[in-house]
């Protein structure tokens, strides 16, 4: 067998409605803005230019992601293959934030704190309540969850603790088969999921950005450990730049 026999995609959904307006979303299930079903048309267009063809698809069951995965195995002609959902896969559960305006939110809580909340390891924001206006606790999608899986907050660990049983049960063993395997989720999932593969100390993960749209490509090795640590992104210019704007986001508008 080859040294890199497993493809793995990663494809974090566009923009968003809320990326737009610069609110913390988290697991409210909002749409792509027309930008954002032009990013996951392009991020299509970029599998089909690299030859990079997905033969499954796993997502989360938000509908920014289900829609990029769609647009996106339609631009690059693959939009009949398997698909699987999973709420494993969802973003990360912002708690009190969800809903909440970035830039408000820096300005009233400064910036270490607001840095903690988005990007440190452990540190999850405070908890929604169930029936607040943004909370998703009664939502049908997740009636077949326990009550204490349906997260009320999350901070990154929560989110890997929760990701890799699906990783581990669903998508590697699509890998095993041989399949190129493409998994359309979210900024703080992938970030979870590219901390696993890569062995991101969690110190190191508060610097790891994910642009959205654009594919990120890793070769895995017979260990499921990446032949590119770090992936690589199939239009490293665009990343490069939208990277930073995710970077400073809150900073802004
Ligand atoms: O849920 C959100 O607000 C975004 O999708 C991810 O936001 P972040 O980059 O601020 O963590």
């Amino acid at each position: 067998m080859a040294d890199a026999p497993y493809k793995l995609i990663l494809l974090r959904h566009g923009e968003s409605e809320w990326n737009e307006k610069n609110l913390f979303t988290g697991w409210v299930d909002v749409n792509l803005t027309p930008k954002g079903e032009k990013e996951a048309t392009r991020g299509g267009e970029l599998l089909k230019d690299a030859g990079l063809l997905p033969d499954v698809v796993h997502t989360s069951v938000q509908k920014r992601a289900i829609r990029t995965a769609q647009l996106a195995l339609e631009a690059a002609d693959r939009h009949w293959i398997p698909v699987h959902r999973h709420w494993r896969l969802n973003e990360r559960h912002y708690g009190a934030l969800q809903g909440k305006d970035k830039a408000q939110t820096l300005a009233e809580f400064g910036e270490e704190q607001f840095m903690l909340w988005r990007r440190s390891y452990d540190t999850p924001p405070p908890a929604l309540d169930r029936d607040a206006e943004y909370s998703q606790f009664s939502d049908p999608r997740y009636a077949m969850l326990p009550p204490e899986l349906r997260p009320q907050t999350e901070c990154l660990k929560d989110v890997v603790v929760r990701m890799l049983p699906y990783w581990f049960d669903a998508i590697v063993p699509d890998l095993l088969t041989g399949r190129t395997v493409l998994v359309a989720a979210h900024g703080n999932s992938l970030r979870a999921l590219v901390k696993h593969l890569d062995g991101v100390s969690d110190a190191d993960i508060a610097g790891l950005n994910i642009p959205t749209g654009i594919p990120l490509s890793y070769e895995l090795d017979a260990e499921f450990k990446p032949q590119n640590p770090g992936g690589t992104y199939l239009d490293p210019d665009a990343a490069a730049a939208a990277i930073e704007a995710v970077k400073n986001q809150g900073k802004k508008k």
